[in-house]
Protein backbone atom coordinates (compact mmCIF):
# COMPACT_ATOMS: atom_id res chain seq x y z
CA UNK A 1 0.00 0.00 0.00
CA UNK A 2 1.73 3.14 -1.27
CA UNK A 3 -1.01 5.62 -0.46
CA UNK A 4 -0.35 8.31 2.10
CA UNK A 5 -3.01 8.50 4.76
CA UNK A 6 -3.88 11.61 6.78
CA UNK A 7 -5.86 11.13 9.96
CA UNK A 8 -7.34 14.52 10.78
CA UNK A 9 -8.21 14.51 14.49
CA UNK A 10 -6.19 11.81 16.20
CA UNK A 11 -8.17 11.11 19.34
CA UNK A 12 -9.65 7.83 20.49
CA UNK A 13 -10.94 6.45 17.19
CA UNK A 14 -8.28 8.07 14.98
CA UNK A 15 -5.48 6.51 17.01
CA UNK A 16 -7.27 3.14 17.26
CA UNK A 17 -7.60 3.12 13.47
CA UNK A 18 -3.94 4.07 12.91
CA UNK A 19 -2.74 1.38 15.31
CA UNK A 20 -5.02 -1.23 13.75
CA UNK A 21 -3.92 -0.53 10.17
CA UNK A 22 -0.25 -0.82 11.09
CA UNK A 23 -0.78 -3.91 13.28
CA UNK A 24 -2.62 -5.57 10.37
CA UNK A 25 0.27 -4.71 8.05
CA UNK A 26 -2.09 -2.83 5.77
CA UNK A 27 0.36 0.04 5.73
CA UNK A 28 3.36 1.33 7.65
CA UNK A 29 3.38 4.04 10.31
CA UNK A 30 5.58 6.12 7.99
CA UNK A 31 2.70 6.31 5.49
CA UNK A 32 0.33 7.79 8.09
CA UNK A 33 0.24 11.37 9.35
CA UNK A 34 -1.68 11.99 12.55
CA UNK A 35 -2.97 15.50 13.22
CA UNK A 36 -4.18 17.06 16.42
CA UNK A 37 -4.20 20.63 17.72
CA UNK A 38 -1.72 19.87 20.49
CA UNK A 39 1.32 17.91 19.32
CA UNK A 40 2.32 16.94 22.88
CA UNK A 41 -0.32 14.21 22.90
CA UNK A 42 1.06 12.76 19.67
CA UNK A 43 4.76 12.55 20.66
CA UNK A 44 4.60 8.85 21.62
CA UNK A 45 3.25 8.08 18.14
CA UNK A 46 6.09 9.98 16.51
CA UNK A 47 8.46 7.72 18.45
CA UNK A 48 6.51 4.74 17.07
CA UNK A 49 7.22 5.92 13.50
CA UNK A 50 4.07 7.89 12.60
CA UNK A 51 4.30 11.39 11.16
CA UNK A 52 2.62 13.95 13.38
CA UNK A 53 1.39 17.46 12.64
CA UNK A 54 -0.90 20.24 13.79
CA UNK A 55 -1.13 21.63 10.26
CA UNK A 56 -4.23 20.05 8.71
CA UNK A 57 -3.96 21.87 5.39
CA UNK A 58 -0.38 20.82 4.60
CA UNK A 59 -1.06 17.30 5.83
CA UNK A 60 -4.04 17.00 3.50
CA UNK A 61 -2.10 18.47 0.57
CA UNK A 62 0.52 15.73 1.01
CA UNK A 63 -1.95 12.85 1.43
CA UNK A 64 -3.98 10.64 -0.90
CA UNK A 65 -6.53 9.39 1.61
CA UNK A 66 -7.94 11.83 4.16
CA UNK A 67 -9.67 10.33 7.19
CA UNK A 68 -11.81 12.82 9.10
CA UNK A 69 -11.97 11.81 12.77
CA UNK A 70 -12.81 14.95 14.75
CA UNK A 71 -15.98 15.43 16.78
CA UNK A 72 -19.06 16.55 14.79
CA UNK A 73 -18.92 19.98 16.44
CA UNK A 74 -15.26 20.37 15.38
CA UNK A 75 -15.82 19.44 11.75
CA UNK A 76 -16.76 22.77 10.16
CA UNK A 77 -13.55 24.42 11.37
CA UNK A 78 -11.53 21.54 9.90
CA UNK A 79 -13.37 21.57 6.56
CA UNK A 80 -12.90 25.33 6.23
CA UNK A 81 -9.20 24.83 6.94
CA UNK A 82 -8.59 22.04 4.41
CA UNK A 83 -11.01 22.86 1.59
CA UNK A 84 -8.46 24.80 -0.50
CA UNK A 85 -6.01 21.87 -0.30
CA UNK A 86 -8.50 19.34 -1.68
CA UNK A 87 -7.89 17.99 -5.17
CA UNK A 88 -10.84 15.79 -6.24
CA UNK A 89 -8.76 13.81 -8.72
CA UNK A 90 -6.22 12.92 -6.02
CA UNK A 91 -8.00 12.81 -2.68
CA UNK A 92 -10.41 10.26 -1.29
CA UNK A 93 -12.22 11.40 1.86
CA UNK A 94 -13.24 8.90 4.52
CA UNK A 95 -15.33 10.31 7.35
CA UNK A 96 -15.87 8.35 10.56
CA UNK A 97 -17.80 11.25 12.07
CA UNK A 98 -21.20 10.38 13.48
CA UNK A 99 -24.24 12.13 12.15
CA UNK A 100 -22.54 13.92 9.25
CA UNK A 101 -23.74 13.00 5.77
CA UNK A 102 -21.52 12.66 2.71
CA UNK A 103 -23.52 15.58 1.27
CA UNK A 104 -22.63 17.81 4.23
CA UNK A 105 -18.90 17.11 3.72
CA UNK A 106 -19.18 17.75 -0.03
CA UNK A 107 -21.06 20.98 0.71
CA UNK A 108 -17.81 22.32 2.13
CA UNK A 109 -15.21 20.46 0.04
CA UNK A 110 -16.91 20.50 -3.36
CA UNK A 111 -19.24 18.06 -5.08
CA UNK A 112 -16.49 16.45 -7.17
CA UNK A 113 -14.65 14.93 -4.26
CA UNK A 114 -15.47 11.32 -3.38
CA UNK A 115 -16.61 10.84 0.20
CA UNK A 116 -17.07 7.53 1.98
CA UNK A 117 -18.54 7.33 5.47
CA UNK A 118 -17.20 4.59 7.70
CA UNK A 119 -18.43 3.68 11.15
CA UNK A 120 -15.82 1.54 12.92
CA UNK A 121 -15.50 0.88 16.63
CA UNK A 122 -12.53 0.98 18.99
CA UNK A 123 -11.89 -2.76 18.55
CA UNK A 124 -10.30 -1.66 15.28
CA UNK A 125 -7.07 -1.23 17.27
CA UNK A 126 -6.92 -5.04 17.61
CA UNK A 127 -8.36 -5.98 14.22
CA UNK A 128 -11.83 -6.77 15.58
CA UNK A 129 -13.93 -3.83 14.42
CA UNK A 130 -17.43 -4.05 13.02
CA UNK A 131 -17.27 -1.32 10.40
CA UNK A 132 -20.23 -0.14 8.33
CA UNK A 133 -19.54 1.88 5.19
CA UNK A 134 -21.70 3.98 2.88
CA UNK A 135 -21.32 6.54 0.13
CA UNK A 136 -23.49 8.44 -2.33
CA UNK A 137 -20.79 9.19 -4.91
CA UNK A 138 -17.73 6.97 -4.48
CA UNK A 139 -16.59 4.85 -7.41
CA UNK A 140 -16.90 1.08 -7.18
CA UNK A 141 -13.10 0.93 -7.17
CA UNK A 142 -12.71 3.28 -4.21
CA UNK A 143 -15.51 1.52 -2.32
CA UNK A 144 -13.77 -1.80 -2.92
CA UNK A 145 -10.42 -0.35 -1.75
CA UNK A 146 -11.92 1.09 1.41
CA UNK A 147 -13.79 -2.16 2.10
CA UNK A 148 -10.49 -4.02 1.74
CA UNK A 149 -8.79 -1.57 4.08
CA UNK A 150 -11.37 -1.99 6.84
CA UNK A 151 -11.49 -5.76 6.29
CA UNK A 152 -7.85 -5.93 7.40
CA UNK A 153 -9.02 -4.66 10.79
CA UNK A 154 -12.33 -6.47 11.26
CA UNK A 155 -15.62 -7.15 9.48
CA UNK A 156 -17.25 -4.77 7.00
CA UNK A 157 -20.88 -4.34 5.97
CA UNK A 158 -21.95 -1.94 3.21
CA UNK A 159 -25.18 -0.16 4.13
CA UNK A 160 -27.42 2.62 2.85
CA UNK A 161 -26.31 5.96 4.16
CA UNK A 162 -29.62 6.57 5.91
CA UNK A 163 -28.79 3.68 8.26
CA UNK A 164 -25.46 5.16 9.32
CA UNK A 165 -26.77 6.60 12.60
CA UNK A 166 -28.28 3.22 13.43
CA UNK A 167 -24.90 1.60 12.72
CA UNK A 168 -23.31 4.14 15.05
CA UNK A 169 -25.57 3.09 17.91
CA UNK A 170 -25.43 -0.66 17.34
CA UNK A 171 -21.75 -1.06 16.50
CA UNK A 172 -19.71 1.96 17.61
CA UNK A 173 -21.59 2.73 20.84
CA UNK A 174 -22.24 -1.01 21.09
CA UNK A 175 -18.69 -1.64 22.31
CA UNK A 176 -19.50 0.41 25.43
CA UNK A 177 -22.84 -1.35 25.92
CA UNK A 178 -21.30 -4.84 25.86
CA UNK A 179 -18.41 -3.70 28.06
CA UNK A 180 -20.89 -2.39 30.63
CA UNK A 181 -22.70 -5.74 30.53
CA UNK A 182 -19.40 -7.51 31.22
CA UNK A 183 -18.64 -5.11 34.05
CA UNK A 184 -22.06 -5.74 35.58
CA UNK A 185 -21.59 -9.51 35.31
CA UNK A 186 -18.25 -9.27 37.09
CA UNK A 187 -19.85 -7.21 39.87
CA UNK A 188 -22.43 -9.98 40.26
CA UNK A 189 -19.53 -12.42 40.41
CA UNK A 190 -17.98 -10.52 43.31
CA UNK A 191 -21.28 -10.63 45.23
CA UNK A 192 -21.33 -14.40 44.92
CA UNK A 193 -17.81 -14.99 46.11
CA UNK A 194 -15.05 -14.17 43.60
CA UNK A 195 -12.32 -11.59 43.92
CA UNK A 196 -12.79 -8.70 41.51
CA UNK A 197 -9.89 -9.66 39.23
CA UNK A 198 -10.96 -13.28 38.88
CA UNK A 199 -14.63 -12.32 38.46
CA UNK A 200 -13.68 -9.97 35.62
CA UNK A 201 -11.50 -12.58 33.92
CA UNK A 202 -14.32 -15.14 34.14
CA UNK A 203 -16.93 -12.68 32.83
CA UNK A 204 -14.72 -11.60 29.92
CA UNK A 205 -13.94 -15.14 28.77
CA UNK A 206 -17.60 -16.15 29.16
CA UNK A 207 -18.70 -13.18 27.02
CA UNK A 208 -16.07 -14.05 24.41
CA UNK A 209 -17.26 -17.66 24.38
CA UNK A 210 -20.87 -16.52 23.88
CA UNK A 211 -19.93 -14.25 20.95
CA UNK A 212 -17.70 -16.93 19.40
CA UNK A 213 -20.48 -19.54 19.62
CA UNK A 214 -22.65 -17.31 17.43
CA UNK A 215 -19.82 -16.42 15.06
CA UNK A 216 -18.54 -19.97 14.63
CA UNK A 217 -21.88 -21.85 14.68
CA UNK A 218 -23.78 -19.16 12.78
CA UNK A 219 -26.67 -19.79 15.16
CA UNK A 220 -29.32 -17.53 16.70
CA UNK A 221 -28.72 -16.48 20.34
CA UNK A 222 -31.91 -18.19 21.53
CA UNK A 223 -30.78 -21.49 20.09
CA UNK A 224 -27.54 -21.30 22.10
CA UNK A 225 -29.51 -20.12 25.16
CA UNK A 226 -31.79 -23.18 24.87
CA UNK A 227 -28.71 -25.37 25.28
CA UNK A 228 -27.84 -23.65 28.59
CA UNK A 229 -31.26 -23.50 30.22
CA UNK A 230 -31.84 -26.88 31.89
CA UNK A 231 -35.50 -27.49 32.87
CA UNK A 232 -36.25 -26.08 36.33
CA UNK A 233 -32.61 -25.01 36.33
CA UNK A 234 -30.68 -22.04 37.60
CA UNK A 235 -30.02 -20.40 34.20
CA UNK A 236 -33.67 -19.87 33.32
CA UNK A 237 -34.29 -18.59 36.85
CA UNK A 238 -31.55 -15.98 36.46
CA UNK A 239 -32.48 -15.12 32.89
CA UNK A 240 -36.16 -14.59 33.68
CA UNK A 241 -35.30 -12.45 36.70
CA UNK A 242 -33.17 -10.27 34.41
CA UNK A 243 -36.00 -9.99 31.89
CA UNK A 244 -38.52 -9.10 34.66
CA UNK A 245 -36.13 -6.26 35.46
CA UNK A 246 -36.00 -5.05 31.86
CA UNK A 247 -32.69 -6.47 30.59
CA UNK A 248 -33.59 -6.76 26.89
CA UNK A 249 -35.88 -3.76 27.03
CA UNK A 250 -33.17 -1.60 28.54
CA UNK A 251 -30.65 -2.53 25.82
CA UNK A 252 -33.19 -1.89 23.07
CA UNK A 253 -34.20 1.48 24.55
CA UNK A 254 -30.56 2.51 24.98
CA UNK A 255 -29.70 1.63 21.38
CA UNK A 256 -32.75 3.56 20.12
CA UNK A 257 -31.79 6.65 22.14
CA UNK A 258 -28.16 6.46 20.97
CA UNK A 259 -29.30 6.26 17.35
CA UNK A 260 -31.55 9.27 17.83
CA UNK A 261 -28.72 11.23 19.45
CA UNK A 262 -26.25 10.16 16.73
CA UNK A 263 -28.51 11.76 14.13
CA UNK A 264 -28.50 15.09 15.98
CA UNK A 265 -24.80 15.57 16.74
CA UNK A 266 -24.01 17.88 13.84
CA UNK A 267 -25.39 21.15 12.55
CA UNK A 268 -24.25 22.74 9.32
CA UNK A 269 -23.80 26.03 11.15
CA UNK A 270 -21.30 24.47 13.58
N1 LIG B 1 -14.75 6.89 19.89
C1 LIG B 1 -15.39 5.98 19.15
O1 LIG B 1 -15.53 4.79 19.54
C2 LIG B 1 -15.92 6.34 17.80
C3 LIG B 1 -15.99 7.65 17.39
N2 LIG B 1 -16.49 7.95 16.15
C4 LIG B 1 -16.53 9.34 15.70
O2 LIG B 1 -15.18 9.75 15.58
C5 LIG B 1 -15.04 11.12 15.90
C6 LIG B 1 -13.98 11.29 16.96
O3 LIG B 1 -14.42 10.66 18.14
P1 LIG B 1 -13.40 10.37 19.32
O4 LIG B 1 -12.15 9.82 18.76
O5 LIG B 1 -14.15 9.60 20.32
O6 LIG B 1 -13.16 11.84 19.86
P2 LIG B 1 -11.82 12.46 20.45
O7 LIG B 1 -12.22 13.72 21.11
O8 LIG B 1 -11.07 11.44 21.24
O9 LIG B 1 -10.97 12.76 19.12
C7 LIG B 1 -11.09 13.92 18.36
C8 LIG B 1 -9.69 14.47 18.19
O10 LIG B 1 -9.72 15.53 17.25
C9 LIG B 1 -8.78 16.50 17.69
N3 LIG B 1 -9.12 17.77 17.05
C10 LIG B 1 -10.12 18.64 17.34
N4 LIG B 1 -10.08 19.70 16.52
C11 LIG B 1 -9.05 19.49 15.68
C12 LIG B 1 -8.48 20.22 14.61
N5 LIG B 1 -8.98 21.40 14.24
N6 LIG B 1 -7.42 19.69 13.97
C13 LIG B 1 -6.89 18.50 14.33
N7 LIG B 1 -7.38 17.77 15.35
C14 LIG B 1 -8.43 18.26 16.01
C15 LIG B 1 -8.95 16.53 19.20
O11 LIG B 1 -7.81 17.10 19.83
C16 LIG B 1 -9.11 15.05 19.49
O12 LIG B 1 -7.86 14.46 19.73
C17 LIG B 1 -16.41 11.59 16.32
O13 LIG B 1 -17.00 12.29 15.26
C18 LIG B 1 -17.17 10.34 16.63
O14 LIG B 1 -18.52 10.48 16.34
C19 LIG B 1 -16.89 6.98 15.28
C20 LIG B 1 -16.82 5.67 15.64
C21 LIG B 1 -16.39 5.24 16.94
O1 LIG C 1 -20.19 8.62 21.68
C1 LIG C 1 -20.06 9.08 20.54
O2 LIG C 1 -20.70 10.09 20.19
C2 LIG C 1 -19.11 8.42 19.56
C3 LIG C 1 -19.83 7.97 18.33
C4 LIG C 1 -19.80 6.47 18.38
C5 LIG C 1 -18.94 6.16 19.49
N1 LIG C 1 -18.54 7.23 20.12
Amino acid sequence: MKKKIAIIGSGNIGISLAKGLVKADYTSAAQITLTRRSLDHLKPFEVAGFNISNDNKTTVANADVVILAVLPQQLNTVLDEISSAINPSKHLIISVISGVSCAAVKDKLGNDVEVIRAMPNTAIAIGQSMTCIASDNASAENLADVTKMFETVGSVVKINEDLMTSATALCACGIAFFLRAIRAASQGGVEIGFHADEALKMAVQTAKGAADLLLLHGTHPESEIDKVTSPKGCTIAGLNEMEHNGFSSSLIKGIKLSALKAGNLYTKEG
